[in-house]
């Protein structure tokens, strides 16, 4: 399907652009005409997509929805297209975003970030390896770059074993946030990068939604590790047997292929520098968590725990290199620390599991950091050239979960919205500081927006003392006491007056009827969330008994004894909670992002049942309204739809006015202001900047794109024509300047009688066949013709200049009758022997026609 002959894109049908705009829609939504409405949105995004035109812009904004198929659209050819090309010559894609930053980066010497958001399955992980690919392909290359090229490959399967799970909404979901930098040097190749991940969700490694699966890796070792490897894991192929990993009921998934993805992460790791090892190391802590959720516990007449797998506790010992005595106390023992005293305390059934859990918790989150550190070891810039690494600029990607509501939001739905929360209010501030700024230095009078400033959500969250953050921090202070329910008791007393807060015990009646009382509700800028408090506290505690602390950091697996560092049981303060952990790294991520020139790509998940056409109107809206896309369409039309350099525009729509047809030799300013006038363009429908123009209504640049359209027909009659005209004069200049290096070479080589001359002479007249035999075509109508006419030159020539008695003697050998002549000729082009001589223009040549002009022959 072609794109619409859109306002900014060079493709044209054959359909009038009113006809394609009804059915493919407009790639801008700033140009819809009723822009605040919501419908209007959709309904244009609907018209794409069924088109399979699954991106459109708001302004600079890339929204894209999930085909669910395989388009062709990603190729190298495409990616060719984009590359380097101004981002509105083209239709929308996600090169173009990938093209413009990278362009922005090396021409203005800024930082660059793309954020990347959606909820899960939206394709943001796609969108995100999409872009490096076409760094990858399109970047200046060398054997280093080639290396790191790869490394920034191959860390995406690693992490997504690691770190994707199949859940009900994405059979390939990310389960944690990330942020990647590339580093390109002064050449503008990436030779670097680092990774920044965000909240893995642990909790999965101990318990699965039912449909949904454990972390990748679990099932890809099962399916596709060697026999041997297996053994020495202790490990056997069938998941059914592990505890964490039947929590779900669906190992087999359909769409995903274990053991070929077992082969590609194997690969991967060796690229990304992890030798064997490493790798040996790395899966026996994999293997030490499934093992670890198959210990199981017996309550002795006290009602202590007591462990009943011997030969669990025998295979982690192995694996974790650790003592098999300590470690069987550590799992149904808790150490206190009183008044200098060390107490061992016997855990019941229910707190072993719960300590068993949290240290497979714990192993599998700290070994997923650590994986991320290894990653960015290999990664890092390796060069010794310190000039390239000065001068290297960051893009960086964010691909972070988007806004979640469930039936049931917990914990991790409250960080995650957090997290939206502020990047939208990032989103918003760069926006309309980039909208302003641009209004100031076009020297236009900047209006005001409207616009909702959720900055008073954030603060809810995360305000020192008052915030919610704050107050699940206090509440986990007071082991014991403190309960989830008291943390919501604490809430309703400390926030009760927020407008952006309320329980049951605070709403009115209608509230109290859709809210537990178990739960609280934020109004976030994108709707009402609900939140059960239950486990808030304990997944913020994020606790882990000191003596299991205690027996990993003696652990002689290396990656175990890195994870954990002896310095947490000495040390005497406080860990961070997970929420302020999580706080803290946010805010620091907004200052990354802040330092840098941000572009967008937002993503929308078209349906539920992961199909491809299908486009659920209801699940769009949602996210329509909780990506804030009306409000960003608002906020980028702040007065005007339409913004283009004077030069574009001119250049776009000059064949509309005589003036500036076919060229405009003064400043595109003057230009474009000669064109707007004689389109009949009103002074409230636009305003000139210093070096854009700026149209405030779509239907004012539909009615000139129209225009182009019909002009268009007669631009290209009368190109044809000249094109014709032009052709002809270029035959008929080739033919006069023939005959006057015939007439020169005559003159040369008859006049002086110099053999030089004359060798000089028949590389001349090479030359000049060469010009119509250059596509070895010696039997063209054009050759032909020319033979004739060279024949007829020489013989005229030849005969009108020179008397016979000096021709005779001209001649080192007799002259060539006409018959000798052609022939001479023929042969030349039929051997196509002139190629190798008429590279050059022989200067010596180049001067006798020069004098042969001021002499007027
Ligand atoms: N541009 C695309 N072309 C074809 N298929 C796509 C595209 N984008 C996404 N998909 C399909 O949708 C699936 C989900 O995409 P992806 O994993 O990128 O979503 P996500 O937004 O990263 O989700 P999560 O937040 O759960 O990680 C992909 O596995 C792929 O099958």
């Amino acid at each position: 399907m072609q794109e619409a002959p859109a306002i900014d894109g060079i493709r044209i049908t054959m359909e009038s652009a009113l006809t394609a705009r009804d059915r493919v829609g407009v790639q801008d939504f700033v140009l819809l005409e009723n822009y605040t409405s919501e419908a209007a949105f959709i309904e244009n995004l609907r018209k794409r997509f069924k088109e399979n035109l699954i991106y459109t812009y708001i302004g600079s904004v890339l929204v894209s929805v999930n085909p669910y198929k395989e388009l062709e659209i990603y190729s190298k050819q495409h990616m060719e297209r984009y590359r380097g090309v101004s981002f509105y010559e083209v239709s929308p894609h996600i090169y173009a975003i990938a093209d413009n930053s990278y362009r922005s980066l090396r021409t203005e010497r800024k930082d660059q970030c793309i954020l990347i958001s959606g909820e899960s399955g939206a394709g943001k992980t796609e969108a995100s390896k999409k872009i490096l690919q076409y760094y990858a392909v399109t970047c200046p290359a060398s054997d280093q770059v080639e290396t790191v090229k790869d490394r920034l490959l191959q860390s995406n399967p690693v992490l997504e074993a690691f770190g994707n799970a199949k859940t009900l909404r994405n059979d390939n979901s990310s389960r944690f946030g990330k942020y990647m930098d590339v580093q390109f040097d002064y050449k503008g190749a990436p030779v670097g990068g680092h990774i920044l991940n965000y909240l893995l969700e642990k909790s999965r490694v101990v318990h699965q939604n039912h449909g949904e699966r454990n972390f990748h890796i679990f099932y890809q070792l099962l399916e596709g590790g060697e026999e041997d490897l297996l053994r020495r894991l202790g490990l056997d192929r069938s998941a059914q047997n592990y505890q964490y990993l039947i929590k779900g009921q669906c190992a087999r998934v359909s769409s995903i292929n274990d053991k070929n993805e077992w082969k590609i992460v194997r690969k991967a790791l060796s690229v990304i520098n992890f030798n064997d090892d490493d790798v040996e190391e790395l899966l026996s802590i994999v293997a030490s968590v499934l093992h670890l959720g198959n210990v199981q516990f017996a309550s002795d007449e006290q009602g202590n725990a007591q462990v009943t797998t011997e030969n669990q506790i025998k295979y982690l010992a192995r694996l974790l290199s650790v003592d098999s005595t300590v470690l069987r106390e550590s799992l149904i023992h808790k150490k206190i620390i009183a008044k200098g005293e060390e107490l061992n305390s016997p855990l019941n059934l229910e707190q072993a599991a719960y300590a068993r859990d949290a240290l497979a918790k714990a192993i599998y989150g700290r070994t997923f950091s650590w994986l991320v550190s290894k990653i960015n070891k290999s990664l890092a810039y390796k060069g010794s050239d310190m000039y390239s690494l000065g001068n290297a600029s960051v893009l960086g990607l964010l691909d972070i979960y988007g806004f979640e509501v469930f039936q049931h939001n917990s914990f991790e739905q409250f960080c995650i919205n957090y997290c939206n929360e502020k990047l939208q209010q990032l989103f918003i501030e760069l926006t309309l500081k980039s909208e302003q700024e641009e209004y100031e230095s076009e020297g236009i009078a900047w209006e005001p927006v409207q616009y909702f400033n959720n900055k008073i959500i954030c603060d809810l969250v995360e305000e020192k003392f008052k915030g919610i953050i704050s107050i699940l921090d206090e509440e986990c202070l007071r082991p014991g006491e403190a309960t989830d329910t008291t943390f919501l008791e604490k809430l309703e007393e400390t926030v009760k007056n927020h407008p952006h807060f309320v329980t049951h015990k605070l709403g009115d009646q209608k509230t109290r009827k859709c809210l537990g009382r178990d739960e609280f509700r934020l109004l976030h800028y994108a709707g009402e969330v609900n939140y059960s408090v239950v486990g808030f506290l304990d997944k913020n505690n994020d606790l882990l008994f000191r003596n299991l602390k205690e027996i990993m950091c003696d652990s002689g697996n290396p990656i175990a004894h890195q994870c954990f560092d002896r310095s947490e049981l000495t040390d005497k303060k406080r860990p961070e909670t997970a929420a302020t952990q999580f706080k803290n790294s946010l805010s620091k991520l907004m200052e990354i992002l802040m330092s840098k020139e941000p572009s967008y790509v937002r993503c929308i998940k078209p349906n539920d049942a992961k199909q491809a056409v299908r486009f659920d109107e209801v699940l769009i809206r949602h996210q329509v309204k909780y990506l804030g896309l009306i409000e960003n369409v608002r906020v980028r039309r702040a007065g005007f739809a339409y913004r283009r350099k004077y030069e574009i525009f001119l250049q776009r729509y000059k064949s509309l006015c005589p003036e500036t047809w076919p060229n405009w030799d003064g400043r595109a300013m003057d230009g474009v202001a000669v064109l707007v006038k004689s389109l009949g363009y009103k002074p409230e429908e636009y305003k000139m900047g210093r070096t854009k123009i700026f149209i405030r209504f779509p239907k004012t640049l539909f009615a000139t794109e129209d225009a182009l359209e019909v002009r268009k027909q007669g631009i290209a009659t009368f190109l044809q024509a000249r094109w014709r005209g032009y052709h002809q004069r270029q035959k008929f200049l080739h033919m006069k300047h023939s005959a006057i290096l015939i007439q020169s070479w005559w003159r040369g080589t008859v006049g002086r009688r110099k053999a030089a001359k004359r060798k000089w002479a028949v590389d001349v007249i090479r030359r000049l066949i060469k010009g119509f035999i250059y596509r070895n075509q010696p039997r063209c109508p054009e050759n032909e013709y020319f033979l004739d006419y060279l024949r007829y030159s020489f013989l005229m020539n030849l005969h009108r200049n020179m008397p016979k008695s000096v021709l005779d003697k001209s001649w080192p050998v007799p002259p060539p009758s006409l018959q000798e002549a052609s022939e001479l000729l023929r042969e030349m082009c039929m051997k196509n022997m002139v190629w190798k001589y008429c590279r050059r223009i022989s200067p010596e040549w180049k001067q006798q026609v020069n004098r042969n002009k001021n002499s007027g022959a």
